[in-house]
């Protein structure tokens, strides 16, 4: 039974509610406008098993939801198998002291500790001469870059967290990295969908105890790392995110503090999981349609030349002369749709949305492709077009419906780094190579993989040098 006035949605069954209004290996196309949205409007309910959930659909829902009622709607729910899986981490945190403590510390590490801007562009572009490595040996031949842009993208924040990167073949980073894309398939698959619906269920030696088994692994291994940093560190000297919060650990003491050591490891799994597959994902799609869309990579290719002119390498500034840039990484971003259904929100009071009520402890879905995708809140929704972000004059602008990261106060924490990641990244290695898409790899499919995150099919690139155009293509 859904409570009085609570949005509409399709009848449940008994027990399975309505799992099979959805297809367990994408819901995504029955979310969409053809499907629940269509039949039901923005704001519409769904029983996972005995549950109701609500999906909150389309820019407008989603602000009143997210900015204007953001505390009613900043919980997390509890009782699900994401949750007990990452257990004392920090992104499914129940929206409370503990989580904002966290949060602000992390916030404030990121930006002010030596990760500030200057030095988090230098961590970034010092790893992107690995990739740019990478990419030479290539010229000419063709290559896969999942790796690449995966590997990329767990050594920046392994730099931020652990002070060191690892090379792919590093066993540390193997078993968390096999770990983390285990969890995510389950996580995301039927057996997850059978834990949150039959809680009788959740202690049985069933597909989902891999899941618990990785996370202690990973667990172990994160606590010898700590252990290796309390023997070498020099408290009030921190070299890395873990040394922050071992300082933060002496300054509070026992004394009834969130923070502690046991915490931390989760907290830092958390981090390292939320910045890899988010940022590589969106790398692998941004290259994808910039080698089938040669004109428009060509275009971003001669303003990076006119921006940098003789300059040896970008900078995170450069972005503000570079409009065409920008709008190219933005829509991206737009169409990559990364985290297409966000993460789980609950509501922490009893309130009201788009005139519906809902009980405090609603689940709610933040259905985030409807907002990047809507008709009429874009000037193309459904074509890679850059000038979705440019106004008459050619300048930037940002639509208020662009919302990859989410809106509110649990937006993506990680937001900053990750736009200067891929800002940097993409320009570094247009500047120097043209990427083509190989005349055998046959048209193009972009139709996503899907997962926590969304993926694009693995694909191939062909790498070749571009001509001389500045000191840093003086020796070839
Ligand atoms: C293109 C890259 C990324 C995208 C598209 C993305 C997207 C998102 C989205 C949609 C959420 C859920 C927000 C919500 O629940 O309302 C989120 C949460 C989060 N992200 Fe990201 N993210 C990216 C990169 C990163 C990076 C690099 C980090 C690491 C520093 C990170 C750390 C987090 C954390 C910790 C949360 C949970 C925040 C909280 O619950 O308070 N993300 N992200």
């Amino acid at each position: 039974q859904r409570p009085k006035n609570f949005p509409p949605g399709p009848a449940p069954l008994p027990i399975l509610g309505n799992l099979l209004n959805l297809s367990l290996d994408n819901p995504m196309k029955d979310f969409d406008r053809v499907g629940l949205w269509k039949s039901y409007g923005n704001v519409y309910s769904l029983f996972l098993g005995p549950k109701p959930a609500v999906v909150i659909n389309g820019v407008q829902a989603m602000k009143e939801a997210m900015v204007t009622k953001a505390a009613d709607f900043a919980g997390r729910p509890q009782d699900i198998f994401v949750s007990d899986l990452t257990q004392r981490g920090m992104v499914l945190a129940d929206y409370g002291a503990s989580w904002r403590e966290h949060r602000r510390f992390a916030l404030m590490t990121l930006r002010n500790f030596g990760l500030g801007k200057q030095s988090m562009e230098q961590r970034i572009l010092g790893e992107i001469q690995y990739t740019m490595e990478t990419l030479e040996k290539s010229i000419g031949a063709t290559l896969g870059p999942q790796v690449l842009f995966h590997n990329a993208a767990s050594n920046i924040i392994c730099q931020v967290l652990f002070g060191t990167r690892y090379d792919y073949d590093d066993s540390f980073i193997q078993v968390v990295v096999q770990c983390f894309k285990e969890n995510s398939k389950i996580a995301n698959g039927p057996w997850a969908m059978l834990y949150d619906s039959i809680p009788m269920i959740r202690n049985l030696p069933l597909p989902f105890m891999k899941a618990f088994k990785n996370i202690e692994t990973c667990k172990k291994l994160v606590t010898r790392l700590i252990a290796e940093h309390k023997d070498t560190r020099v408290p009030g000297q921190p070299r890395d995110f873990l040394d922050c919060y071992l300082d933060e650990l002496d300054k509070r003491g026992d004394g009834g503090s969130s923070f502690c050591e046991d915490r931390l490891t989760m907290f830092v799994l958390d981090l390292h999981f939320a910045g890899t597959d988010t940022t590589s994902n969106t790398l692998l799609t941004g290259f994808l349609y910039l080698m089938t869309h040669p004109d428009i990579q060509e275009r971003c290719q001669q303003e990076i030349d006119r921006v940098l002119a003789k300059r040896d390498h970008a900078s995170y500034d450069d972005r503000r002369n570079m409009p065409y840039m920008q709008a190219v990484i933005h829509e991206v971003q737009r169409v990559a749709n990364t985290v297409p259904l966000s993460v789980y929100h609950c509501t922490t009071s009893d309130t009201q949305l788009m005139g519906y009520s809902l009980p405090r402890g609603t689940l709610i879905i933040q259905n985030l492709n409807s907002v990047l995708n809507e008709e009429g809140q874009w000037k193309s929704p459904r074509e890679f077009n850059p000038d979705n972000f440019l106004n008459d004059q050619g300048e930037f602008v940002k639509p208020e419906a662009f919302m990859p990261f989410s809106a509110g106060p649990r937006m993506c924490l990680g937001e900053g780094l990750a736009r200067m990641e891929l800002f940097l990244i993409t320009v570094t290695l247009l500047r120097r190579f043209k990427f083509i898409w190989p005349e055998d790899a046959g048209r193009p499919d972009y139709t996503p993989v899907y997962g926590v995150t969304l993926s694009p099919k693995p694909y191939c690139m062909k790498v070749q040098l571009r001509a001389k155009q500045s000191p840093i293509f003086s020796e070839t």
